[in-house]
Formats: structure tokens, sequence, C-alpha cells
């Protein structure tokens, strides 16, 4: 299993956990003082309290949970959110509700999941034509719907 380190940059963060044995991502809690309110069509900066160093080559995507995205429309309009390697600030979560409701936020709810992935850099190499292909430039349902 590979190793990252965390700190929690708020002592009240609480550590992000796999909820079963085989889950994709460990959920990230929210590290409030005081309950937000997610007003509807609002967007919100959500504090974890935690900082980490991923090891090079990976990179770490926050999403949305599919319970709360369900019942009360919340998801992260930046999803995947990318957390960089070379990152140290504290991770925070967008989050915005598409309901018609507000919906409160308080300090311990689990309000994304957090995906640890491996990432390649490449190096482009431009050249005058690209390999052929049975597709070629047909794309946006051109296969049917
Ligand atoms: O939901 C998010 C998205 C990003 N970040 C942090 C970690 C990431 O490494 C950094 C930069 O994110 P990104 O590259 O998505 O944002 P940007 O708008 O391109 O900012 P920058 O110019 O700082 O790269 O901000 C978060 O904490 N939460
Ligand atoms: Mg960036």
């Amino acid at each position: 299993m590979i190793k990252v380190h965390i700190v929690r940059v708020n002592r009240k963060a609480v550590l992000p956990r796999y909820a079963t044995r085989h889950a994709a991502g460990m959920d990230l809690a929210a590290c409030l003082d005081e309950p937000l309110v997610l007003q509807p069509s609002g967007v919100v900066l959500v504090p974890t309290g935690l900082a980490i160093e991923l090891p090079e080559g990976f990179e770490a995507q926050l999403r949305p949970r599919s319970g709360l995205a369900l019942k009360h429309g919340i998801t992260l309009p930046n999803a995947p959110a990318t957390i960089d390697a070379d990152y140290r600030g504290e991770v925070k979560v967008i989050l915005a509700n598409l309901s018609q409701d507000p919906f409160e936020v308080n300090h311990g709810d689990r309000i994304a999941q957090m995906v640890i992935a491996r990432y390649e850099h490449v190096r482009l190499e431009e050249v005058e034509e690209l390999g052929a292909t049975e597709r070629g430039s047909g794309g946006f349902g051109h296969t049917g719907v």
C-alpha cells in the first residue's frame, strides 16, 4: 500500500477514511467552527482542515457523494477536482446546491470523496499529420445515440 502523508492544519479535522473495504474513495469531512448554509444555486468553499503530500505521479480527485447528489442536489461544480502532488495547502471542497432548498453543512459531515489516482506526464510532439483510424474525426454521437 502506498503511504500518503497527511497533516491536520486544523486540530478538529476528521481524518478521511474508506467507508468499506474496497471503496474507491475516502470520505472527506467538513471542518467547520459553525454550521454553514448553502443556498439554492449557491456555491461555497468548504475547508477540510487537512493538507496532504501526494507522491510524485499521483493526484487526488475529489468527487461528489451520490447520496447527497440524489437526495439534496449537492455536487462539486469542478468534479473531478484535482489535488496536485505539489500542493501543500489545505484541501478544500467546492460545493454547489442544485436543489431548490437550502442545505446545511455541519462540522464532520462527509461532503465528498477523494480518489487517489496515478497520472502520466507526456512529451508533446508536434507533427504534420495524425495516424489514420476507422473513426477519423467522427465524434459527438456520429455512431448514433
Ligand atoms: O476543489 C479543489 C480544487 C483545487 N484545490 C487545490 C489543490 C490543487 O492542487 C490547487 C489548484 O487547483 P486547480 O489546478 O484545479 O485550480 P486552478 O484554478 O488551475 O489554480 P492554480 O492556478 O493554482 O493551479 O487547489 C482544492 O483544494 N480543492
Ligand atoms: Mg491549475
